[in-house]
């Protein structure tokens, strides 16, 4: 058989026919129990298995029923003695089997619906649904069908229905109160509390008190034990199992239907179905109230449990994070410990503002550059008199501009912002970097804001002197070119605004080259640090001095404006080279020359100002140096020609721009050649040819004449040695040497080695010297002039006339010949003057021993003069204009036997 079905179904089989068969031994028991007049039993048993049996097994347990209830219709009312008989007990057993799986199946159904549960005793809600669907609505059913059944079969007659209807459903009822709760109770695993001696103790008192108290009505004890009947269960109820507490209450029924069924106890009197209703009443009563009570006791139980469990789980809850919480904290303690010593550490300062801008936290760092403690900053504002924040150019920044203000506006980081600290406890400001960050909680808002500061004072200071190295002569301390174009542009700014004016100053030293050369670049680095200083006292302090390059200085003279004003600014400018500079314990009298121009007349812009100011100074130079000059407009044409030959004589030489030109020379008794003049000329590939007039003075200023001067020299040098090798006889050749020349001291030493390089006979050489110059440097001109005569050179004096020379002066000189300038012959024989001069120099000459020569001599008139004033010898166009080497070797040949070829040669 069980190989034949599977083993589940097998299983429900094998309920089935346990439940039929329970139903139809019970409900056999139920009939033996049924009494007259009605034969109806007082509690059905069935009715309560068939409930438990679907509420614990399902409703595919429903054959069972229906066979159990049919077998036991059919077993009652057998009748074989007609068909019709059999055919109303079929039918009879029929509807007492529907009767009764309608009742289980519906009750189940409905009690399962509203309290989904298949134990509906644990709440008391489920309890109400188990007596209204389960006993009343259920076994209503069962009563309807099975009474229904009998009186149609015509077991019952029609006029009995509804007492037979009656005792039905009460004993239905009854049946599933009193059976049901017990089954649904029944639990394996609380089976074994049943075997605890409290149990057994209660089993036992109650045993006796229900049989002493339902079997002795009369007795007094009797009403006492049923009254103790109740806090026994409810004893149950509390201390032992529902399904103990169910069974004491099928206990107590059944011992009441016993006592009821042999006529003891109280529910025996004179009326059958009144004490039967009493028993059931008092079933009831005792199986509802239980019921109800253990279903609350169990809810509380439930309800205690899912607490204890609810705060067991809260407990655990509660210690795990407790645990945790405690091993974060401990992780946050350590990391806050790290963070401190971390930033404790830092190069840079921290401090931590609140949104108020006060102070939370600061580190070491931030101690000891804000010079407060930690303590003492605490709750400090960012604005504090204790410490003032200014900005680059030391101007106090204002609390919106404070790094922590500005994030609080922004919200945004702050990256580099520089800013000193000016503290009361320090005199000097501490520059630093500052950068910070706002800190918001995970909702957005700002709780904090982060400031660091990294002190860069040493790198400000730096910069600072870099600024002050990159505006400043480092030798005089004097703002330089830079600096002075700088405050310049920004006084004409300021004139402009206020139409004010200004002057500028160019001071250029006369001669400074000289002091660097003859006593050596210290004492010429200590001269000029001693003018930049008497410079600087000499002004206002709102003016500025400025040394722009070597010896050339920059005064800008803030609001002078009219030119007498600035005449007597720079007439206390000059009164600075009155007194000499005492230089290595040398007095060194020192001059310079001047020039001046004033704004806005003068120029209105950085550039050409200087410019005219440097005009004006040249031209202060070319009128004879020591003095000033105001800028004028004709100056600049003078400027610009002056700047262009400049210019242009850088790299002339090298560019072989330049040649020489001889003049001849003749003695004015014989009209022979005495000699030639070596003339320079420029002739410039653009300029053409540029006068040494114009050229020479340029090139004395900027020094270009040594070099040139000494390419003169050799160039003669070398003439005289091609024309005495070449058998001519040019007596010598004249050079003209630049004041600049002899001023070096080494000048003798050049002249002899150029002799040396042209293998040139000094014999053959004359230097030509101005009056002027040596007139102006008389000591330092005789020692040159001595050791040049002593290599066998001759001296001329060039230019004799104009140099205030005196009597005595000339005597000292080594002079070999006085050549009278050009200026005294040009007017002869018109202006006597100039005759009686001459014929004084004549005298004069000749007294000294000395040869004269007149220059310029354009006219026979001006030589007849001449003769008869006995002059020595001539020189002009009247006999030869300056020509070429090769132009005048003609003019040579009829004076020189020639010894070694009968060409003219150049050099
Ligand atoms: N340091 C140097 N100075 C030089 C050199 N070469 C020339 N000079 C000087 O330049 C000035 C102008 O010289 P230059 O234009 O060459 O004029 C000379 C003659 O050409 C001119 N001269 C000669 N005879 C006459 C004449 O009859 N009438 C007239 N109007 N001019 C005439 O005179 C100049 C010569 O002057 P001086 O030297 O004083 O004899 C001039 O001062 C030159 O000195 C040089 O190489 N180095």
């Amino acid at each position: 058989m069980t190989a034949l079905l599977s083993g589940q179904t097998y299983q429900r089989w094998r309920d089935i026919l346990v439940l039929a068969i329970l139903y139809f031994a019970t409900a056999k028991l139920g009939h033996s129990l049924a009494l007259p007049p009605g034969y109806v039993s007082p509690v059905w048993i069935p009715s309560g298995i068939i409930l438990a049996a679907v509420l614990r097994r399902g409703y595919w347990i429903w054959p069972g029923i229906f066979l159990g209830a049919f077998a036991v219709n059919v077993s009652a009312y057998l009748d074989t003695s007609s068909l019709q008989s059999l055919s109303n007990a079929l039918m009879a057993g029929t509807a007492n089997g529907v009767g009764h799986v309608l009742s289980a199946v519906l009750g189940a159904y409905l009690i399962q619906r509203t309290t989904h549960t298949t134990r509906p005793y644990k709440t008391a809600a489920q309890g109400f649904a188990l007596i209204l669907f389960g006993v009343v609505a259920g076994t209503f059913l069962s009563a309807l069908f099975g009474v229904t059944g009998l009186c149609a079969t015509g077991f019952i007659p029609w006029s009995r229905y509804g007492a037979t209807f009656a005792t039905w459903w009460t004993g239905d009822a009854v049946g599933v109160l009193v059976i049901t709760p017990f089954l649904l109770s029944l639990e394996r695993h609380s089976l074994s509390r049943w075997i605890l001696p409290e149990a057994w103790l209660f089993a036992v008192v109650l045993g006796i008190t229900a049989l002493h108290g339902l079997m002795l009505p009369e007795h007094v004890a009797g009403h006492i034990a049923l009254v103790s009947l109740t806090p026994l269960v409810m004893w149950s109820l509390f201390r032992l199992t529902p399904s103990i507490t169910f069974a004491s209450v099928v206990f107590i029924s059944a011992a009441a239907i016993t006592a009821f069924l042999i006529g003891h106890g109280h529910f025996i009197g004179a009326d059958a179905n009144a004490n039967l209703i009493e028993l059931q009443l008092f079933i009831a009563i005792q199986v509802i109230s239980t019921l109800i009570l253990q279903s609350v006791v169990l809810e509380h139980r439930a309800t205690e449990q899912r607490l204890r469990l609810a705060r067991d789980q809260l407990d655990a809850t509660v210690m795990a994070r407790t645990k945790e919480l405690k091993t974060k904290n401990e992780a946050l303690q350590v990391s806050e410990a790290r963070l401190r010593a971390l930033i404790d550490h830092l190069d840079s300062g921290v401090v931590v503002h609140a949104p108020d801008t006060s102070i939370l936290l600061t580190n070491d760092r931030a101690e000891t550059l804000l010079g407060l403690s930690e303590a003492q900053m605490a709750g400090r504002l960012a604005i504090d008199p204790y410490w003032r924040f200014v900005d680059r150019q030391m101007q106090t920044l204002p609390v919106e501009s404070y790094p922590v203000s500005r994030i609080l506006a922004t919200r945004q980081p702050l990256e580099n912002m520089l800013l000193g600290v000016v503290r009361p406890d320090r005199e000097t400001t501490t520059w630093m970097l500052a950068n910070g960050s706002p800190l918001s909680d995970a909702r957005g808002e700002l709780i904090e804001i982060i400031i660091s500061f990294f002190d860069i004072t040493h790198i400000k200071e730096s910069e600072q002197r870099l600024d002050h190295l990159a505006h400043h002569d480092a030798l005089t301390g004097l703002p330089n070119r830079l600096l002075f174009n700088a405050r310049l542009q920004q006084s004409i700014e300021r004139a402009e605004r206020c139409s004010g004016s200004l002057a500028l100053v160019f001071v250029d030293l006369d001669r400074f080259k000289h002091i660097n050369d003859s006593q050596g670049h210290p004492a010429g680095d200590e001269l000029l640090r001693q003018v930049a200083h008497r410079l600087a006292k000499a002004v206002r302090q709102e003016d500025t001095v400025a040394r722009i390059s070597g010896d050339e200085f920059m005064v800008l003279l803030e609001g002078v404006g009219p030119t007498e004003h600035a005449r007597v600014a720079v007439e206390q400018l000059i009164e600075v080279f009155k007194t000499p500079f005492p230089v290595r314990g040398h007095p060194i009298l020192m001059t310079a020359s001047m020039g001046i121009c004033i704004y806005p007349q003068d120029g209105q812009e950085v550039d050409e100002l200087m410019r005219n100011a440097d005009i004006a100074m040249y031209r202060a130079k070319e009128d004879g140096r020591n003095g000033y000059q105001f800028f004028s407009a004709e100056l600049t044409k003078v400027a610009i020609e002056h700047a262009v030959i400049d210019t242009a004589l850088k790299g002339a030489l090298e560019r072989e721009e330049f040649a020489l030109v001889y003049q001849p020379q003749f003695d004015l008794a014989d009209r022979k050649l005495s000699g030639v003049e070596a003339l320079l000329r420029w002739r410039h590939p653009e300029l053409g040819d540029i006068s040494p007039a114009r050229f020479v003075p340029i090139a004395e200023q900027h020094g270009v004449i040594l070099e040139i001067g000494r390419w003169v020299l050799l160039t003669a040098c070398r003439q005289a040695r091609a024309w005495h090798d070449a058998g001519l006889d040019f007596g010598r050749i004249a050079v003209n040497i630049s004041g600049n020349q002899i001023r070096g001291a080494g000048f003798a030493e050049t002249v002899h080695e150029v002799l040396l390089e042209a293998d040139c006979e000094p014999r053959w050489i004359e230097l030509e010297i101005t009056e002027s110059f040596v007139m102006r440097r008389l000591e330092h001109s005789v020692v040159q002039l001595n050791r040049i005569r002593e290599l066998g050179v001759q001296i001329a004096i060039d230019d004799f006339g104009t140099g205030y020379s005196s009597l005595s002066y000339l005597k000292q000189l080594p002079i070999d010949k006085l050549k009278i300038d050009q200026s005294f012959v040009h007017d002869i024989p018109e202006d006597p003057n100039d005759m009686a001069i001459i014929a004084s120099i004549i005298a004069l000459g000749h007294a000294l021993g000395q040869i004269i020569i007149a220059e310029g001599v354009e006219a026979e008139a001006q030589a007849e003069f001449l003769k008869t004033k006995h002059c020595d010898q001539v020189q002009g166009f009247l006999y030869g204009r300056p020509v070429s080497a090769t132009e005048i070797a003609p003019l040579l040949l009829p004076f020189a036997a020639p010894k070694k070829t009968q060409h003219p040669i150049e050099a």
